[in-house]
């Protein structure tokens, strides 16, 4: 993690999920009120299919933060840690293993944005790459097949790496940009032909398309009904919409958790999930980031054979998809990016993007040293 004293945004980590017993007794069903003062409806909903819980608990517990110097302190309990630890390795003092397993192998990198390759911070408008992760992505690319698998749309995501060389996958991977005549395939209805940024003629996979007008809709209709919930923000993605609460007063998430809820009950063939203090409106459709991966996989001509390790790492819910997709098939893995324990589809971990950074220049010198090694 970027540890800046004076940078700005502030390098968040997630607040601690708080168990059941403390929610009941801050939030008496019934007592909500709104800063305006109005009685909401009750938050039996919210309360029994869990959602309110998952809102809570959908972050890693809090680290203490020193004040002014954003510093962390570690959690207290570090045998939970070094244990979980052991379940799933550092990809970087794990890497002699991972080499081992890429031998006679290329690798293909999947790459998630936030909390990934940029740390997590209260805006998310203000969620940037480093040069210096900028450059540690472009030079993978130069070795391996490499693509973004984002939430976000995938115009946001591309504005914010500006690496013409990789592939970009938005809205949670219903949004997937390939060139046109690679060795893969591409046969389907969902494909369409169209340009890329510079112009150059390329495939457009959108399995969501019909669901641009109710997404629009949608994301109108939320601005609205949380726009007097202080801190709330609805970003619109295209194929999907996500509803922030970061910046949200807990005690006013369970308001949050039931005018989306209760929002979304006209929208049947919406769905929502979670992330990190985000819902996120999706299609009912079965498409996710574990599908991309098999998309990109295919459309790419990588997964013909055996001869390539997809390696997938990301840091939230969402890139579980595509942790279990590799591990099923095992074909390849997935790093979850932690400094907390998770459970997780992954095999190893990396603490933060700064750690995402290293083990990327570790891949490349990696690469380097295999690629010299095969000329001769
Ligand atoms: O799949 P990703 O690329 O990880 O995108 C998932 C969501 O990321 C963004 O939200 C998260 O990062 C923000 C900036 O650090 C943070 O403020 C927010 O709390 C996180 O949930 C993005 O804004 C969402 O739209 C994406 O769905």
């Amino acid at each position: 993690m970027d540890l800046n004293i004076n940078k700005t945004p502030h390098v968040l980590t997630d607040p601690a999920p708080v168990n059941k017993s403390r929610l009941g007794s801050s939030f008496p069903s019934g007592r909500f009120m709104m800063s305006s003062r109005k009685k909401i409806p009750k938050l039996d909903d919210v309360r029994s299919n869990g959602w309110l819980d998952a809102m809570i608990s959908s972050s890693p517990p809090r680290k203490r933060l020193v004040k002014d110097f954003n510093i962390e302190i570690a959690p207290e309990d570090d045998f939970a840690q070094r244990a979980w630890m052991l379940e799933y390795p550092s990809a970087i003092t794990s890497f002699g293993h991972i080499a081992a397993q890429a031998k006679n192998k290329k690798i293909a990198i999947f790459l998630d944005y936030d909390g990934t390759l940029s740390p997590i911070v209260d805006d998310p408008d203000r969620a940037t790459i480093s040069d210096a992760m900028r450059a540690a992505v472009k030079n993978v690319a130069k070795y391996f097949p490499t693509a973004i698998i984002s939430g976000r749309s995938r115009d946001k995501v591309y504005e914010l790496v500006g690496l013409t060389e990789l592939y970009y996958a938005g809205s949670h991977g219903m949004d997937i940009m390939t060139p046109v005549n690679p060795n893969g395939s591409s046969e389907d209805l969902n494909c369409i032909k169209s340009t890329d940024q510079q112009g150059k003629e390329v495939n457009l996979f959108q399995p969501a398309k019909e669901f641009i007008p109710v997404i629009e809709e949608v994301y109108n209709s939320l601005v609205e009904i949380t726009k007097c919930i202080k801190g709330a923000k609805v970003e619109n993605h295209k194929f999907c919409a996500s509803v922030h609460y970061r910046n949200v007063d807990e005690k006013d998430w369970p308001i949050v958790a039931q005018r989306v809820h209760d929002h979304l009950k006209q929208y049947p063939r919406l769905r929502l999930t979670h992330g990190r203090k985000v819902l996120e409106v999706r299609p009912v459709i079965e498409w996710n980031k574990g599908k991309a991966v098999e998309f990109l996989l295919d459309s790419l001509g990588l997964s013909k054979n055996d001869d390539f390790l997809p390696i997938f790492i990301g840091d939230d819910k969402t890139d579980e998809d595509a942790f279990k997709v590799l591990r099923k098939g095992n074909r390849g893995f997935g790093i979850l990016v932690s400094s907390v324990p998770k459970e997780s589809n992954a095999f190893y971990s990396l603490r933060d993007p700064s750690e995402v950074k290293k083990f990327l220049k570790t891949l490349v010198k990696w690469g380097k040293m295999e690629k010299n090694s095969t000329r001769f």
